[in-house]
């Protein structure tokens, strides 16, 4: 049977780890873990949807654990249920105030377990969906703006750091309002998410990440690759545009719709901040437009 959650559970107690398994495997996937270590190299292998952690284990490995949990960039978000055999006020406002969604007393009920898991996984499901509304663009259903200036931004300091080129190419389709005028805004629009997925299936080859950046531009970003890799992802964007075969009637260097491309590979000047780059990458851009050649690269 397709189980609907995967569930952690951290408790140092053998007899609850058996409860807590029998209450919720028969809905859930539970892995459940006796000690942190295990609890956290578990995290790296699977994506959780709720975890249940022990805060009164010995030496306050569980508090610990939320502790570290909550300050982890890649976990903080998922719900965590803290379970205590603890009854008392401070004990309960401490796990809430470190970021537990609920907190349960041992010993407990199965059903209340059950329930309270239920309404979490619940409130997480609409909090994803939230998440990826905010994210993602309507129209072609990629990255949208805002996701972009955060992964750009994430992907700039992260590039920086571990001293790795980071490429950023912005893409624009050609006399597009030349086709909106001929072909109609619906056509445009249909070309746009044709184009978008297009750009997100070659990018995703090479690891990279793509998004709307306004009207008509996208752009791609990709790091650990050297410049070639960089004009080869631009050149193979340009194929697999072309290849879709739009027909634009009313452009006038091509029967298809088409591409342009400005590229800017950071690898030594990772001064200022990433938004000098997409200017760069706008410059770039307008300079291919101008020169009529279907990429510049600017290297920094
Ligand atoms: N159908 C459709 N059109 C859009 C959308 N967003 C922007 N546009 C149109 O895209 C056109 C973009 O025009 P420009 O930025 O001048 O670019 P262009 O006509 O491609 O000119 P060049 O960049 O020089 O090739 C405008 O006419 C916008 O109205 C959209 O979501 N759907």
């Amino acid at each position: 049977m397709q189980k609907s959650a995967n569930v952690l559970v951290l408790d140092g107690d053998p007899l609850n780890r058996v409860v807590l398994e029998n209450t919720l495997s028969e809905e859930h996937l539970v892995i459940s873990c006796d000690n942190s270590d295990k609890a956290f190299e578990r995290l790296t292998q699977t994506k959780f949807d709720l975890i249940i952690v022990d805060i009164l284990m010995p030496d306050d490995e569980g508090l610990d654990f939320l502790l570290q949990l909550k300050a982890d960039p890649m976990c903080y978000q998922i719900p965590v249920i803290v379970i205590s055999a603890s009854n008392s006020y401070q004990d309960e406002a401490r796990g809430l105030t470190l970021g537990a969604v609920d907190y349960i007393v041992k010993p407990f009920s199965p059903n209340i377990v059950k329930a309270r898991v239920k309404i979490h996984l619940a409130i997480k499901q609409k909090n994803d969906l939230l998440e990826r509304l905010a994210n993602i663009d309507g129209l072609t259903e990629v990255p949208n703006r805002r996701a972009l200036d955060e992964t750009l931004a994430q992907l700039w300091y992260q590039s920086r750091d571990q001293h790795v080129p980071l490429s950023i190419l912005l893409v624009d389709i050609d006399y597009f309002k030349e086709f909106n005028d001929t072909c109609g805004f619906s056509a445009g629009d249909e070309c746009l998410v044709k184009v978008a997925k297009a750009l997100q299936s070659i990018s995703q080859r090479v690891d990279g990440f793509v998004a709307r950046y306004d009207g008509v531009r996208f752009v791609a970003l990709v790091n650990k690759r050297g410049a070639d890799q960089a004009l080869a992802l631009a050149s193979a964007m340009h194929q697999a545009v072309d290849a879709l075969e739009i027909q634009h009637p009313s452009s006038p260097i091509c029967a298809h719709v088409t591409i342009s491309v400005g590229v800017v590979h950071v690898s030594d000047d990772f001064s200022g901040d990433q938004t000098e780059s997409l200017v760069l990458a706008d410059e770039a851009l307008v300079k291919a437009h101008q020169l009529q050649e279907r990429v510049v690269l600017v290297n920094r």
